[in-house]
């Protein structure tokens, strides 16, 4: 099996390649004249910041892992269903080749629900930063192991520049420790909202605690709010990434794939009371 390395890099060239392409297509220049005039995203890191364990659920086909998983012919609706259930924030993959999702995905939802939408694709140049802001998104996923660091802390001030929030992902406390110190190079004034995903790309397993052993080996700044991403079934997964000190989760299968994503995500969003509800 190719190992994390060799398919982060491949998907990671894939996405210069595009890039590439979008460029000759329309520049980043251009794409810069355009946002310009754009009205303020909504806060995501704000929204997560929000009392209890919070909902980012995702629009979310297909995965390397999983292969196809459900077709979306609408991923507005699938979105305003999710923000119904109680979702503080809507992910939308946009990568094509592996995950089956598209810019066009992303600028549909961001045009139908208010929360936050984060674009989630494998960023390795800041004009994806600039088209996921022009589609409408308020924040753009960033993957430590995908990116050195100077590159990492180019873009989270590209993010910044481009009016995005990031989510920065990491898999081990290695990461996290790069991330907090790239996060402070940027020095952005931004909240560093860090993902730990629960997900081995090397054997494609999710092992859950996985998190609670990062989480143990080291300490998030004062402010840092913590993401626990992949694997969550129900709301038994919430409460126990409540239990690390998850302020948000990010859930793709189980609520792309419910019959009812609306009461899917209702059901992890009051899986764990906030002190307003106690
Ligand atoms: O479907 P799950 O197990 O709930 O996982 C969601 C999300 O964490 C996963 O889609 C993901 C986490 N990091 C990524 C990076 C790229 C693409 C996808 C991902």
């Amino acid at each position: 099996m190719a190992d994390r390395r060799d398919f982060l890099a491949m998907v990671c060239r894939e996405a210069v390649d595009r890039v590439a392409a979008d460029r000759a297509i329309e520049s980043t220049a251009a794409l810069q004249d355009r946002v310009a005039g754009l009205p303020a995203p909504r806060g995501f890191a704000e929204s997560l910041a929000r009392p209890g364990v919070r909902v980012i659920a995702e629009v979310k086909r297909a995965s390397p892992s999983r292969g196809h998983m459900t077709d979306i012919p609408d991923p507005a609706g699938l979105a305003s269903a999710y923000v119904r259930g109680g979702a503080a924030a809507v992910s939308v993959l946009t990568e094509p080749a592996h995950f089956g999702g598209s810019l066009e995905d992303l600028r549909a939802v961001a045009a139908t629900v208010d929360a936050p939408v984060l674009r989630k694709d494998f960023v390795v140049d800041a004009h994806q930063l600039w088209q996921a802001r022009d589609a409408g998104a308020a924040a753009a996923l960033l993957i430590v192991a995908a990116l050195d660091d100077e590159p990492l802390t180019d873009l989270m001030v590209a993010a910044h520049d481009a009016g995005l929030d990031t989510l920065v992902e990491t898999h081990s406390a290695a990461e996290v420790r790069r991330a907090v110190a790239c996060h402070d190079a940027a020095a952005t004034g931004r909240t560093l909202v860090l993902g730990v995903n629960a997900r081995d790309l090397v054997t494609l397993q999710v092992d859950r605690d996985h998190i609670a052993r990062v989480r143990a080996e080291v300490d998030l700044p004062t402010g840092a709010l913590l993401v626990a991403e992949s694997g969550v079934r129900g709301p038994e997964d919430v409460r126990a990434y409540a239990d690390v000190d998850a302020d948000a989760v990010l859930v793709g299968e189980h609520v792309a794939t419910h019959d009812d994503p609306e009461q899917a995500v209702r059901e992890l969003a009051t899986a764990v009371p906030t002190s307003s509800q106690t």
